[in-house]
């Protein structure tokens, strides 16, 4: 058993590493975190040898705990470990980690995370070289000043043909720092992750030292940043603390700053990758948190509503201001979330409720639809954070709902002089109310493309067709230098880094899967925010028998809405069974009508009954059912129904033909 020594909490945190895992998707972090947790022991080890690194590890992305994550194979949630390291000084440290998402949309995690830590280890994969993520986190990492331990990761991987050293000199010069400053490691077989734990002790520093007490107060006062909180349905909401001063331990009494709430404190531990309550665990020898740890609080804290990210806790009894806390970042896809059930919808409340508690990230308002019901509009920060909830909310609460058409935020601006942010489609005006409007802006991003250069000519067109405007174009450093004849893999080939300024719209379905198809995978990809700019947008109406459905209401940009509406016309008339009437569908700007697609009615045979030759009969009957359709037809009008599994089909649809996973045709079947 490893004790930590009892030192005086002045001295305690120089124990201490609080670092996080990022990079760029797939480039291995949770794969590097399973690891480092079996090295320190914390989970038993994996049945991997290093002498046969090609037998297959247990241990899989053991912090990815999500069903969604496991099976998409992606971390969504930044997961914390604290590890116990004796490292080659013959001390042991207290190492806590925080494995972070690569992509994109979760990128509030990782800003989270950060905020959380001293210093980063930045992954690269040996085969894929740096990546847009890669220069994205990097940039987050380094704007909080953070110390950045750069590693090739899937050495095992690199043969002899230069491309591992070329891959580690892009990295160094990324870093600036010394190509041997690179560590080189294989986090499948464990090759070289000894050198990593030794680096997070020797160059990351520990969490700043606690100022000497004073005459007035004998320690320093408790104050802790919630960065990460869930619901256990007998203790409630657990909140993870990082210690930034002073320490709490069970019994005491805690005030948050944002509700102003006092709880006291139930029960408290550290994360070793599971709950341990900080009294059971061997090595924690301490019954606080203390300066410079992460851990979870428990302190009766009951409503969901009252856990704020962000949020300082401080002692009752010693108020201190709040820490410097991290922004949301801005919800920028919103959709309508409804039960499949129509009758689900109190249930389907209490699951959102609960669910994001965990995802802060989300931003919920009450909604109906005259087709759907009561629900739900939902912002998320883009359209896979929303896919994920969506399959959250049917693995984690068994809720099954339908999604309706993604839409960035649209700012208005009046001739009044009056602005208004509208996130769902039904309220952006039609041609008669556009008259009112002077301004309309649409959010832009900056992306970051980086893909070997044979691929520029295609990506140039992609943007081009996505109303992208080029702002810049240059060469990874090291790969231009690399550029020779003698690469024999397109890895080696001169990379170069596109700056494009995109609409966000034209980037929330299949753009990623197109970039990826036309380069061959090898491109990839990441955004930032950037200012709103004027766009000439209108709403596409979806009409059935002349009766709008406003849950298939979108708005596009003006040079793409005629393509939109006859493909969802289309789409529509596929899904929506034949019934006893016509069934027209358009698609409509005002009363300009884009598309037009027809169900012919079922014709029942009314002759069925007659003998041949009774000619005049048959004539009477076929014109009586005439007329009869006609008022039928009357009468329906607005009562067409649409099987919701249909809709539910239509607008799954677009997701699973984003994704490239199925295609509309092998849905139909
Ligand atoms: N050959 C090889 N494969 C590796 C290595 N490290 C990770 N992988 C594989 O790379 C894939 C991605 O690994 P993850 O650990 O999930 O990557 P990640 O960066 O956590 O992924 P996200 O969280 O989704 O961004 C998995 O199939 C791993 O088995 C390595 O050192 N060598």
């Amino acid at each position: 058993m490893t004790i930590i020594p009892c030192l005086c909490a002045r001295r305690q945190h120089e124990k201490i590493r609080n670092f996080a895992c990022i990079a760029h998707v797939d480039h291995g972090k949770s794969t590097l975190c399973d690891r480092m947790l079996e090295m320190t022991g914390t989970i038993p080890p994996a049945a991997i040898s290093r002498d046969q690194p090609e037998q297959e590890a247990k241990n899989e992305q053991v912090l990815d705990t999500l069903k969604v994550e496991r099976e998409r194979g992606i971390t969504v949630r930044a997961q914390s470990a604290t590890m116990f390291h004796r490292h080659t000084d013959g001390q042991e440290y207290m190492l806590n980690l925080i494995d972070t998402p690569g992509h994109v949309d979760f990128a509030s995690e990782v800003l989270r995370s950060l905020l959380a830590s001293q210093g980063v280890i930045l992954l690269v994969d040996a085969a894929q070289g740096v990546q847009a993520q890669t220069l994205t986190v990097l940039d987050e990492a380094l704007k909080r000043n953070l110390t950045v331990v750069g590693a090739v990761n899937k050495w095992d991987l690199v043969k002899d043909d230069g491309r591992g050293e070329a891959v580690l000199n892009e990295l160094s010069d990324l870093l600036a720092c010394d190509p041997g400053e690179i560590l080189r490691i294989s986090a499948k077989t464990g090759w070289g992750v000894e050198s990593v734990l030794d680096a997070v002790v020797e160059r990351i520093p520990p969490p700043p030292p606690a100022p000497p007490a004073t005459a007035t107060t004998d320690k320093e006062p408790f104050r802790g940043l919630v960065f990460d909180s869930w619901y256990d349905s007998f203790r409630g909401v657990v909140s993870l603390v990082s210690v930034f001063e002073g320490e709490v331990k069970k019994g005491d009494s805690i005030t948050s700053s944002i509700t102003g709430n006092d709880y006291t404190v139930l029960d408290l531990g550290i994360l070793s990758p599971r709950e341990v309550s900080i009294a059971e665990h061997p090595d924690a020898n301490s019954r606080a948190l203390r300066k410079g740890m992460a851990g979870w609080v428990v302190c009766g804290m009951k409503n969901p509503k009252d856990a704020f990210l962000g949020d300082t806790f401080h002692l009752t009894s010693r108020p201190t201001p709040p820490l410097e806390s991290f922004k949301p970042l801005k919800s920028m896809v919103f959709a309508g979330i409804y039960p499949l059930d129509p009758g689900g919808f109190t249930k389907l409340e209490e699951a959102i409720r609960r669910l994001t508690l965990t995802d802060r990230s989300v931003t919920s308002n009450r909604e109906s639809s005259t087709f759907l019901g009561q629900g739900f509009r939902l912002g998320f920060n883009g359209s896979l954070h929303m896919d994920v909830f969506r399959q959250r909310l049917e693995d984690e609460f068994g809720e099954e709902v339908i999604v309706t058409r993604p839409l960035v935020p649209v700012k208005l601006t009046f001739k009044d002089g009056t602005e208004r942010t509208i996130d769902n489609p039904a309220d952006f005006p039609d041609p008669g109310g556009l008259l009112k409007v002077v301004r309309v802006q649409e959010p832009m991003i900056r992306a970051t493309i980086v893909a070997p250069d044979e691929y520029t000519g295609a990506i140039i067109n992609l943007c081009t067709s996505h109303r992208g405007v080029p702002l810049s174009h240059t060469y990874l450093s090291s790969s231009a230098a690399t550029s020779s004849s003698t690469a024999s893999s397109t890895a080696l080939k001169p990379r170069v880094t596109m700056l494009y300024s995109l609409p966000l719209s034209s980037i929330i379905t299949s753009f990623h899967s197109a970039l990826k198809s036309i380069s061959s995978g090898f491109a990839s990809f990441d955004y930032e925010e950037a200012p709103y700019e004027d766009s000439d947008l209108c709403r596409m109406n979806i009409l059935v028998n002349g009766q709008k459905v406003d849950a298939l209401c979108t708005v596009a940009h003006r040079s793409e809405v005629q393509k939109e509406g006859r493909e969802w016309a289309k789409r529509l008339r596929e899904v929506i069974p034949r019934q006893q009437h016509e069934v027209v569908i358009q698609a409509a700007v005002g009363s300009t009508i884009l598309a037009r697609e027809r169900i012919a009615p079922f014709r029942k045979d009314v002759t069925a009954g007659l003998y041949g030759g009774h000619y005049e009969r048959k004539m009477k009957h076929l014109a009586k059912q005439k007329a009869g359709k006609a008022r039928l037809k009357e009468r329906s009008i607005g009562r067409i129904t649409i099987p919701t599994e249909a809709f539910h089909a239509v607008l799954g649809g677009q997701e699973i033909k984003r994704k490239g996973q199925a295609s509309d045709k092998k849905k139909k079947t």
